[in-house]
């Protein structure tokens, strides 16, 4: 549904940004985009939503240039999640926030609130509908954006930073709703520095590294050792250090805790000994 290809951006002429960056997402996918600060990841999702035009190179979203659409066109594709929630929220309860851009549509009042209730329940805040915005958690905002997003019904979803600022159980209960809404089908573009979000949740990473993609795949691979993830501003997650290590899973990289610790009990055991060989 996404298409990025050989797309190159500067804001001032000569300082390039984005250099011949190509990226395809398909529904339902789970992606992230990591890098250093500066390295040009939120360019990238500016560029795709149509908030600046590409110098070189295209951007097609379901088969359409982001030249040709304007921002307004692009926000009924694409939904974006800014990493300070309070900068999108501005009415004064979470029904009439989410409410905001179906009537921008000009949608039928009754399609309206039929928007506003499935958004809000599928981010779980249906208690919150009349509830004002500026006492919530942020935890809360962010799902308030959310589903300000979704009643657009959008293909995609694009998060910068959302978890920055929560803690832990607000954490956790955001990706597990990012997770069910993919398995919905909706495409999600994270960007994130947190690496147990990347080892735990996602399927794919795109690192950018001065404005050039130097990675896409799977989170395993990128920490297999055979990557400068130091270099590109990336911290392995500390599971993916031990099992390189301690190298008893026959070179296979784990990246979660839950995965090392199930892997070293095994070979505790002795199963894991038989399947994977020991340590050289
Ligand atoms: N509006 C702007 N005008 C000029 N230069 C900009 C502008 N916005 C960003 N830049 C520069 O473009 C480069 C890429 O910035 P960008 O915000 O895309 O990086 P990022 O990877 O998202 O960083 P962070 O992780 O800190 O958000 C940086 O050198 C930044 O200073």
């Amino acid at each position: 549904m996404l298409e990025v290809r050989n797309v190159s951006f500067a804001y001032r002429r000569g300082r390039s940004v984005l250099h011949d960056v190509s990226l395809i997402v398909g529904a339902g996918e789970f992606v992230a985009i990591a890098g250093r600060n500066g390295s040009g990841k939120t360019t990238l999702t500016r560029l795709i939503m149509s908030l600046l035009a590409p110098d070189s190179g295209a951007i097609l979203v379901d088969g359409q240039d982001t030249r040709k659409a304007t921002p307004a066109d692009m926000a009924r594709h694409i939904g974006y999640v800014f990493q300070n929630p309070d900068r999108q929220i501005f009415r004064e309860t979470v029904a009439q926030e989410v409410a905001f851009g179906p009537e921008q549509l000009g949608l039928a009042p009754a399609e309206i609130k039929a928007r506003v209730a499935e958004a809000l329940a599928l981010t779980g805040i249906s208690d919150l509908a009349n509830a004002y915005p500026a006492i919530l958690t942020k935890g809360q905002k962010q799902r308030v954006a959310i589903a300000s997003a979704l009643a657009l019904k959008p293909r995609m979803l694009i998060l910068d930073e959302p978890t920055s600022g929560q803690d832990a159980v607000e954490r956790e209960a955001l990706l597990k709703l990012l997770t069910e809404l993919c398995r919905q089908g909706l495409a999600i573009l994270l960007i994130t520095h947190d690496m147990e979000i990347l080892a735990r949740y996602v399927e794919r990473t795109v690192v950018i590294a001065d404005g050039r993609k130097v990675f896409d795949g799977a989170v395993t691979e990128l920490f297999s050792g055979r990557y400068p993830v130091g270099k590109w501003g990336l911290r392995q997650p500390t599971a993916a250090a031990i099992s390189r290590e301690i190298a008893v899973f026959g070179g296979k990289t784990v990246v979660t805790v839950d995965e090392l610790c199930t892997n070293l009990l095994e070979y505790a055991r002795g199963d894991g000994h038989a399947k994977t060989g020991p340590a050289h």
